[in-house]
């Protein structure tokens, strides 16, 4: 990938060990000035603990941070130019939201005239004029949470650290708020590093995903190339819902490379790999998500095509999921809400393999 020039935050071989344990292990991650960053990942994958570090909440074991190009390493928190939002909010119960807002600005000493002014802006593009006077306690979750923005956004910094926000809010209001995070993205255009295990944030938030597990940066990607290409086999469960199918099976390879699994052998012509990567009767793992599957006639037009018979039927509202077998494995795809399909009906599914991921069993690798 090309190198970022004057990245806005450097982390340069990074590493962080509580005691014999090493969550965090020579991690170089570099984002781009006004660059949307969601650092995603399952429950203990470290995610948390690398924005603390940025933030400098906690002292790491080896490496460096540079923020804007200055060694902010060891550097307190107040000095790097962050703002951090927490899930919990962190507001002060006995605080009014003005006086929340201002606190900060109070001990930095600044004029009360520009202080006024910062919360004044703030709570315009924050929509939260109304709550000015409040307590916290008189507040819903959402508006908390808009507060708890609002006092990184009067402190006027170079880079916006969030840590699961929306996590303690329901799910419409969520959705509400994600909207209302990439609107203020697009309108303050701040380097933004978003730490969440929810993949829809991610999608639609990120410019790049950095996917994580186990301390390692796994993928650092635009979300459609993680969606599309994943790198490996965890990258590509981790994403999407309803999860990729995977059917485990062996290489044919050669001139007429294919991939075959119990009773199918799906042709991999139109997959681009490294044909020399994949000697005959290597184990590996075919996948492919349940929106690229085609269904009836539109399956007989697919370089892969196989008949079947309906398992399961799942309607979600906009569009129906039916579960089948292929290739001894459960198997899933989508069809219009319309449909009316029931167990036991004989069925033709395809897709284009072109459309698939193809993983080395032994490393989980893409293949
Ligand atoms: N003070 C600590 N001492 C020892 N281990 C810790 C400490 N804090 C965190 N860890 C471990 O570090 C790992 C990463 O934790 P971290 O909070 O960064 O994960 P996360 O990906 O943010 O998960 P979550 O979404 O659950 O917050 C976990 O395995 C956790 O148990």
């Amino acid at each position: 990938m090309a190198e970022i020039a004057n990245p806005s935050v450097s982390i340069q071989n990074l590493s962080l060990n509580y005691g014999a344990v090493s969550v965090l292990q020579t991690l170089n991650l570099d984002i781009a000035e006004g660059e949307f960053i969601v650092l995603l990942g399952p429950s203990g994958c470290g995610k948390s603990t690398l924005l603390n570090c940025i933030a400098g909440l906690l002292d790491i074991s080896k490496g460096r941070i540079f923020i804007k190009g200055k060694n902010v390493t060891w550097e307190e928190p107040k000095d790097r130019g962050i703002g951090m939002v927490f899930q919990s909010y962190a507001l002060y119960p006995q605080m009014t939201v003005e006086k929340n807002l201002s606190f900060g600005l109070r001990v930095a000493g600044l004029p009360k005239d520009e202080i006024a002014k910062r919360i004044a802006r703030a709570a315009e593009i924050l929509q939260i004029e109304p709550l000015l006077q409040r307590k916290p306690s008189a507040l819903s979750g959402g508006q908390r949470q808009r507060v708890a923005i609002g006092r990184a956004l009067v402190r006027d910094v170079d880079v916006f650290l969030f840590d699961e926000p929306l996590s303690n809010l329901d799910a419409k209001l969520r959705s509400e708020l994600r909207v209302e995070i990439k609107l203020l993205h697009r309108r303050l255009q701040n380097t933004m590093i978003y730490v969440t295990h929810d993949q829809i944030e991610a999608m639609t938030l990120a410019d790049r995903i950095a996917v994580m597990k186990g301390g390692v940066i796994q993928q650092l990607d635009a979300p459609q190339t993680i969606y599309n290409r994943p790198v490996n086999r965890f990258v590509a469960g981790f994403l999407g819902s309803p999860a990729m199918n995977f059917i485990e099976g062996q290489l044919e390879a050669g001139d007429a490379a294919a991939f075959t699994a119990d009773g199918v052998s799906i042709p991999l012509d139109r997959y681009e790999f490294d044909k020399d990567r994949g000697s005959a009767g290597k184990p590996c793992v075919f996948g492919i998500r349940p929106e690229h599957v085609a269904f009836g006639d539109a399956a007989k037009a697919m370089p892969f095509t196989a008949e079947s018979a309906v398992e399961i039927v799942e309607p979600m509202g906009s569009d129906t999921l039916v579960w089948t077998k292929l290739g001894g494995r459960n198997f899933s795809f989508r069809v219009e809400a319309e449909k009316t399909l029931r167990t036991g009906d004989p069925i033709r599914i395809g897709f284009d393999p072109a459309r698939a991921s193809l993983f080395d069993t032994p490393s989980g690798n893409r293949l």
